[in-house]
């Protein structure tokens, strides 16, 4: 068996909803599923998830030449071994080093068993990777575009092996009662079109896009959103899942401060 696939969708097609269904369908049976995913926050969606670089030993400073530092026949390397499947969320957002490092590691760690397989990828281990190529992409420093796409796992060699599996209706605005739906939608639509290149003028290869102002920039407008977010604060304190479960995102850490 084995085989590489990468399930595809924007935000709301249902990715995370996906990997709790087969993570329960493989663990009701006894299976073992590792979800790992490429950023602290993503994992705490996923059920027991980790951090792919922290599950797998990945060092930051990948390059291509980088290795895992799993040993064959160690704990980490039996649960691998023995996991029916790998997933493997937000995979545009890292670089394909991270994957071509796993696929070398698993490529070691199966060899001497029956389900090694040297022709498929990362040694016929079924692994699903996940996650939407107008998000986030790899960070280069200083890179230029080409860099960056260059860097990005459709790059790589594992590319030609992988199966693209698509998610194309928005679940996030088909369900439930929302009064606000419609503004919702557009704004889905909104933000597809910016993944999309098709929204802003697009001159000399970059494109200008207005970013509607959400949140006027007075104080009060952040009192209210903190409000929003984080409310009765002080008596939640102690609450276990209140910060887990809430966030405020910005794009600088200036920002938030
Ligand atoms: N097949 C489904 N049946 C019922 N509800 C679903 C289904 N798929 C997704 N949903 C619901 O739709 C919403 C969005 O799904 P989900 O969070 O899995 O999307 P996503 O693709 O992971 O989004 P993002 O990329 O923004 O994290 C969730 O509330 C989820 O429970």
């Amino acid at each position: 068996m084995g085989g590489l696939f990468f399930l595809y969708g924007q935000g709301g097609c249902g990715k995370t909803f996906l990997w709790s269904t087969i993570s329960c369908s493989i663990r009701s049976k006894g299976g073992i599923i590792l979800n790992v995913a490429s950023c602290g926050i993503v994992v705490l969606l996923l059920p027991n998830g980790r951090t792919a670089l922290s599950r797998f030993k990945i060092s930051l400073a990948i390059n291509k030449d980088s290795l895992c530092s799993i040993k064959q026949g160690s704990p980490l390397a039996r649960l691998i071994s023995k996991a029916k499947l790998i997933t493997w969320d937000e995979t545009p957002m890292i670089s394909k080093y991270c994957y071509e490092t796993l696929d070398k590691c698993l490529r070691d760690i199966l060899r001497c068993s029956d389900s090694y397989n040297a022709h498929l990828p990362f040694g016929g281990k079924v692994v699903v990777l996940g996650g939407d190529f107008r998000q986030i992409l790899p960070v280069i420093l200083r890179g230029s575009r080409q860099d960056i796409i260059q860097s990005s796992i459709n790059s790589s060699y594992l590319w030609h092996n992988c199966k693209v599996l698509k998610l194309t209706k928005n679940m996030r605005l088909s369900l439930g009662e929302n009064n606000n739906i419609q503004e919702l939608r557009n704004f889905a639509e909104w933000l597809l079109k910016i993944g999309d290149d098709l929204a802003g003028d697009i001159t000399d290869g970059k494109s200008i896009v207005h970013i509607p102002s959400l949140i006027k920039s007075s104080e009060i407008a952040l009192d209210d959103l903190i409000d929003f977010v984080y409310p009765d604060m002080l008596s939640n304190l102690s609450v276990e899942n209140y910060f887990k479960d809430r966030a405020i995102l910005a794009p600088s850490s200036s920002i938030k401060g």
